[in-house]
């Protein structure tokens, strides 16, 4: 789940994808990058790194111009690479660069037939690289019997939804012309628009999540629609269409259990609000399986379980605390490459404080137990901090099948759940009590905020992915490829791969 910005603005729009991308930080860590245009040239930094690490003075003064778009990227394909960083960028037709959250399930065959039909070079193993060359493939052909207007954008953007499969929420520019965005027809990643009224006229955002809408002074309009393409030229005007012929939003709720941030509205329905809601709904499947429950205080580990785990304490009368306490200069744990990064990072970031556990029953409430990396480490340091008793409740259900979508969650072996039940799952994590959400009741917390949406893709609880496409052999590939060890490991030099020149990469670090 990366996140996506793109501005058509009246003014230069450079820090403000700059000020976007740290709102969407949470989305990728991996690495980030801008990409501005001004008249025909675009200019682009991007590197490994958190944003403002990736971003240095030197480079947002050579970023100009008044539209551009951005990423934070959390790899789900191809390796951590700084070439496979985005925006990607292709230079014909016209010149196009390109954002990408999500995953295309289609990217091997789409990369053969980029190579042998339509004759184009993917020069990486990312997966945006082929969405990229497809969209240009599709724009040339759109466009080799008329000009390019918002019709024939339309049109190729129609192609793609025909070749590509998977998930897409995308961002693009075509240089000269504007800024194009799009989500895939069943609408599996989040994609929002919003406009600014300034002295000089309307700006247009299109982001991830409208946390970064709002955080920019921009008011939403709406989300774009699953299929649905956006296109906003320089000077502003907009254009809408439906691009896809069966349309069915289908939004991956794994977004609103930990991906997204609280304060974010996606399709309609607000996450804090779901969140409270997981709370609650755990706290009645309590009441009823566990009436004479033994627990003396609620205990969320933080961040994202902390709106479940209060409302969860509020609703069985308990008391709530903050046992655990975060170091705030580490990031989030569960998108980290590689387990051992991802453990080290556990004890790093969360220390707790003895009186909160010195004797007591403790119900420690997460968002998700995934590899089991942090409620495995969670409870031993309940335990060595005093609890009496260490109880875990998870405010989703058992994680038990991979996501393609875009969340790097690819080989069942390593999700604690597979094939195991809730007892030794329990065990697994040393715990002296277990309690999962129950799936239908996480649906209906969500539909509470918006009852329109009539199916999420769950595949990670249920393993029914809704593109419908996802074979056994296509899950063993990805498995292969993806898991803990066998991801390629980031090249020593892997900036100097081909790609668009970038703004202030040979100079000297200034340290600016
Ligand atoms: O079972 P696991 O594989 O450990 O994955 C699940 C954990 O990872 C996430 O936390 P993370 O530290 O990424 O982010 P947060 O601070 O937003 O909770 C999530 O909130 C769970 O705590
Ligand atoms: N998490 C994502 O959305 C990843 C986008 C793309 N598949 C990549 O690996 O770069
Ligand atoms: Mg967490």
């Amino acid at each position: 789940m990366c996140g996506i910005i793109g501005i058509v603005g009246k003014n230069p729009v450079n820090q403000m994808l700059y000020d976007g991308l740290l709102v969407l930080q949470h989305r990728g860590q991996d690495a980030a990058g801008i990409v501005t245009t001004d008249g025909p040239t675009f200019f682009m930094h991007k590197n490994n790194g958190l944003v403002q690490d990736v971003f240095q003075t030197r480079h947002m003064r050579n970023l100009i111009g008044n539209a551009g778009i951005a990423h934070v990227r959390y790899p789900t394909a191809g390796s951590s690479s700084a070439a496979e960083a985005q925006p990607f960028y292709v230079n014909s037709p016209f010149g196009i660069v390109l954002g990408h959250n999500g995953n295309l399930t289609n990217s091997d065959q789409l990369k053969r037939e980029m190579f042998r039909q339509d004759l184009r070079h993917i020069n990486t193993s990312s997966d945006s690289e082929v969405l990229l060359n497809v969209l240009a493939h599709e724009i040339e052909d759109a466009a080799k019997n008329s000009s390019l207007d918002p019709d024939t954008i339309f049109k190729a953007v129609a192609g793609v939804h025909r070749r590509c499969r998977g998930a897409y929420g995308v961002v693009a520019m075509i240089a000269n012309y504007g800024l194009l965005a799009f989500r895939d027809p069943y609408g599996i990643r989040p994609l929002i628009i919003g406009k600014a009224q300034t002295e000089k006229g309307v700006e247009y955002m299109v982001a991830s999540e409208s946390v970064a809408l709002d955080v920019l002074g921009f008011q939403v309009m709406r989300d774009v629609a699953p299929g649905e393409a956006i296109f906003i030229d320089l000077e502003g005007n907009f254009y809408s269409r439906q691009c896809a012929d069966n349309p069915f939003l289908s939004p991956c709720i794994f977004e609103y259990v930990y991906l997204a941030r609280p304060d974010s509205v996606i399709d309609q329905v607000s996450v804090y609000q779901t969140r409270l809601h997981m709370g609650e709904s755990l706290a009645e499947k309590i009441h009823k399986q566990w009436a004479h429950h033994d627990i003396d205080v609620v205990i969320p580990i933080p961040d994202t379980s902390r709106p479940s785990a209060l409302q969860l304490a509020n609703a069985l009368n308990l008391t709530y605390r903050e046992g655990f306490i975060k170091n705030r200069y580490i990031g989030r744990t569960f998108i980290m490459p590689g387990q051992a990064l991802r453990q080290k990072s556990v004890r790093q970031k969360l220390n707790p404080i003895g009186m909160e556990f010195k004797g007591k029953n403790v119900l420690l409430v997460d968002d998700s137990i995934v590899r089991g990396t942090t409620s495995e480490r969670i409870v031993q340091m309940a335990r060595e901090a005093g609890a009496n008793k260490v109880f875990f409740a998870s405010a989703a259900p058992p994680v038990r099948f991979p996501n393609v979508y875009g969340i790097d969650m690819p080989s069942r072996d390593e999700l604690l759940a597979t094939g195991r039940d809730d007892d030794q799952i329990r065990r697994e994590i040393g715990a002296d009590a277990l309690i999962y959400q129950d799936l239908d009741a996480l649906i209906h917390g969500v539909k509470l905020s918006n009852p329109d949406i009539q199916r999420f893709d769950c595949s990670c609880f249920d393993g029914d992915y809704v593109t419908g496409d996802v074979t056994e052999g296509y899950l063993a590939a990805i498995e292969a490829a993806r898991r803990d060890g066998a991801k390629s490991p980031r090249p020593a030099n892997s900036s100097t791969q081909l790609d668009l020149n970038l703004v202030g990469s040979t100079a000297p670090d200034d340290g600016q």
